[in-house]
């Protein structure tokens, strides 16, 4: 399977002195959701900077796009960022004039995705009036709207509501369908255990476990009965032999 994202990161933090993760090795293929999961103070924010060139110390490599040929991305932050002084029809201009997206295309994704999040009223206000989960809804719809090869999420859940959730999953699904990547950071075990095709348990800035759902059982030496929070629980609260993924 063709890979849409590798990522070989021996060293990233906030200093040059300061190592905050270290040892991330892992890759997303095309149509694939990968799951980083892991307690708070894990890594799973600096995993996502580094991959983004965030992070002002980072040895190791990112590579972005399929064999001969560069892809395309989008990245939603864990905290939604916006212009103060743009609408949020105006966010998704700018979002699509600089990805040069024409204008019929433009308006019909984003008329679209407007309806889909609920959002079509607001078309025309400001973010900064806008709650959270509203915020959050405009930094997805950019995304969406951009229809890239690869969405790296960080914590998309917190904040939306369960109906936006629902529509947040199934506009990934019919992405993923198209063949579009997927990395997502998320502290939502239930959801990510029902969406995600593999995952990467962090701990500590590292790697502890990583593979599919039966896999991470395995490794926890848990019987199929289990859930990911079970494994999640194994792989961060005892003490593991780090696992090659
Ligand atoms: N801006 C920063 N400057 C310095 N250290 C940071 C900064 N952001 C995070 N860290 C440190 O890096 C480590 C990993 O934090 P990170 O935010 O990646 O964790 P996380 O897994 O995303 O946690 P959470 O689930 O709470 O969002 C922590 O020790 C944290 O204190």
């Amino acid at each position: 399977m063709e890979k849409q994202l590798e990522v070989q990161l021996e060293e990233a933090g906030y200093k040059t002195d300061e190592v905050s993760i270290r040892d991330i090795f892992f890759s997303v293929e095309k149509g694939k959701l990968v799951g980083l999961i892991g307690p708070n103070g894990a890594g799973k924010s600096t995993t996502i900077k580094s991959i983004m060139s965030l992070t002002p110390y980072r040895k190791g490599e990112v590579k972005l796009g399929t064999e001969g040929n560069n892809g395309t991305y989008a990245y939603v932050p864990e905290q939604p960022v916006y212009y103060d002084y743009f609408t949020l029809w105006e966010h998704l201009w700018l979002a699509a004039s600089v990805n040069g997206i024409d204008k019929q295309q433009f308006e019909q994704r984003a008329d679209r995705l407007l309806e889909k999040f609920k959002l079509t009223e607001q078309k025309h206000h400001y973010p900064s009036s806008f709650s959270k989960g509203m915020q959050q809804k405009l930094m997805l719809i950019i995304a969406f709207m951009l229809e890239p090869d690869l969405y790296i999420v960080d914590e998309p859940f917190i904040g939306l509501d369960p109906q936006a959730t629902l529509d947040f999953i199934s506009l990934l699904n019919e992405a993923r369908s198209g063949g579009a990547a997927v990395l997502m950071s998320t502290h939502v075990l239930d959801s990510a255990e029902r969406l995600c095709d593999t995952f990467i348990c962090l701990h500590k800035g590292t790697i502890v476990a990583a593979g599919n759902i039966e896999q991470l059982r395995e490794q926890a030496g848990l019987t199929e009965d289990h859930t990911l929070f079970d494994c999640f629980h194994v792989f961060t609260t005892e003490a593991v032999d780090v696992i090659e993924c």
